[in-house]
């Protein structure tokens, strides 16, 4: 790999003696890891744990993922390891008990919006934001997946959240950047990089900072990070907030043997993963909390306020309340002809995103009403509150399994007319119509896998 001149030489400067490890690690492979979606496969793999994450596990080798149902299913989700620090960023610095309202700014395509979900507990909201449309559509279809039900999923530029003052109790800011950590992944990377991109992208960061700043509540987190080694985008930026708006700086426990290497400027803390260090890419973190006094978190509805969000009709609940286990946890809402459920809890500030935002996913779509046809939507498949006893079941081989998320016809074997629920190894993946024998596959179109299948498929068992 050739790397940029003016790259090389501040490594050497950042690095020292480590410089030559550094540049031999770009030439290897990269690790390749999962992170597993514990609320749907309560197991734990026999593989090598991700240190710093509870969920996150090393493959011995890269797998084809697509010709997985488990990876489909939302089951687990294939994330860079050194990213998973979220994790400890959150844990060491917030009670994850708390029922809080957390943003990921930058979400697409989902890594750490579907690592948030998990460890968020029930009554917290997670805002996944992405404001690139195509890609947020990308966010969406992962979080679907994921079935936490407590997230929505928006496409907004950050300046737009300044219309939510104070509203949110941590904010995850994956800035876009220069992306250097990412040069032993995708070498094109190495030949677009530029001094003045990391310029450029320094800036827009800082730009970013501010127009989301006033959303975050006194007292709340932020967490900043980029998968780039450059102090401009780093350090520089974290002291350039500093000296803004008067931020505390938050010490990380890391233990040594993980690798990651803690830095300071002006006593602000920062923790940076280098690849002949961590099995893991290039990464920045840093996490920094606002001046003042946290606001005391309120619930339940007021009564003057005018809702953007309808209750569903009580004929229309009735019908699907028992499509999810605990619903009477959940305001069902009707949009058009979805009928989604929000959790009770969260309804108040899930109406002043939709009054204030351009929300692409919600909560969990349940189902679609069309006069007094009920069809049930993927959401509701990939819930981790689905009610499986309320629905018949067939259980999917790996090559039928691969062929409905494909889109294709295929028969299982069953006859009626009723609605089915397809699953592979246990896990839900979606729909199907049965007309007789025959079955209409309700896969979203725009989900199904696109790759030809080999002739003869192998079972990946990276979870079972
Ligand atoms: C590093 S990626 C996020 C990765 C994601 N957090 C994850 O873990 O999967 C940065 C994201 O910022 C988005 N982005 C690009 N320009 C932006 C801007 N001006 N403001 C906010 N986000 C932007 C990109 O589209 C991209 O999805």
């Amino acid at each position: 790999m050739q790397l940029p001149v003016s790259f090389s030489e501040r490594m050497q400067r950042l690095l020292g003696d480590e410089y030559n490890a550094f540049v031999a690690a770009l030439e290897q492979t990269p690790p390749v890891s999962i992170r597993v979606n514990k609320a749907k496969a309560p197991i734990s793999p026999g593989l090598k744990p991700v240190p710093w994450a509870s969920s996150g596990y090393y493959l011995p080798e890269r797998p084809s993922f697509t010709l997985d149902p488990l990876l489909h299913a939302g089951a687990y989700y294939v994330q860079e390891a050194s990213s998973m620090f979220l994790e400890q960023a959150l844990k060491q610095s917030i009670d994850l008990d708390e029922s809080l309202h957390v943003l990921d700014l930058c979400g697409a395509p989902g890594g750490k919006s579907t690592h948030l979900a998990s460890l968020i507990s029930k009554d917290s909201l997670l805002v996944a934001n992405e404001v690139i449309r195509s890609r947020a559509s990308i966010l969406a279809e992962n979080v679907t997946k994921w079935g936490s039900g407590n997230v929505l999923v928006t496409s907004n530029d950050p300046r737009e959240f300044s219309r939510l003052p104070d509203f949110f109790d941590v904010m995850v800011i994956d800035a876009p950047c220069s992306g250097e950590g990412m040069f032993r992944k995708d070498h094109a990377a190495v030949g677009e990089w530029s001094e003045e991109n990391v310029n450029l992208c320094a800036q827009r960061q800082q730009r970013i900072l501010m127009d989301v700043w006033d959303a975050l509540k006194p007292g709340g987190l932020l967490i900043y990070s980029t998968c780039t080694w450059n102090e401009k985008e780093n350090e520089e930026n974290i002291a350039w907030l500093a000296a803004q708006e008067g931020v505390e700086s938050i010490k990380l426990e890391v233990q040594p043997e993980w690798g990651i290497i803690p830095t300071q400027l002006n006593g602000l803390e920062g923790y940076r993963f280098y690849p002949h260090r961590v099995q893991g890419e290039g990464f920045f973190m840093a996490v920094v909390r606002k001046p003042g006094e946290p606001a005391a978190i309120q619930h339940g509805k007021s009564k003057k306020r005018k809702y953007k969000l309808t209750l569903a009709g009580k004929k229309e609940k009735a019908l699907v309340a028992n499509w999810l286990q605990e619903h009477a946890q959940y305001t069902w809402v009707q949009y058009g002809e979805v009928i989604s459920a929000i959790p009770e809890v969260l309804f108040e500030a899930a109406d002043e995103i939709y009054q204030n935002l351009y929300v692409l996913y919600a909560g969990t779509e349940v189902a679609e009403v069309n006069g007094k046809k009920l069809k049930p939507l993927q959401g509701l498949a990939l819930s981790q509150d689905l009610n499986k006893a309320a629905f018949d079941i067939a259980e999917l081989e790996l090559e039928q399994a691969l062929r409905y998320l494909r889109k294709e016809d295929i028969r299982v074997g069953t006859n009626g007319s009723s609605w089915l629920l397809l699953q592979y190894k246990g896990a839900p993946l979606g729909w199907a119509k049965q007309i007789g024998n025959r079955l209409n596959n309700y896969y979203p179109k725009e989900w199904r896998i696109r790759m030809e299948l080999p002739q003869e498929i192998q079972d990946t068992n990276i979870l079972f």
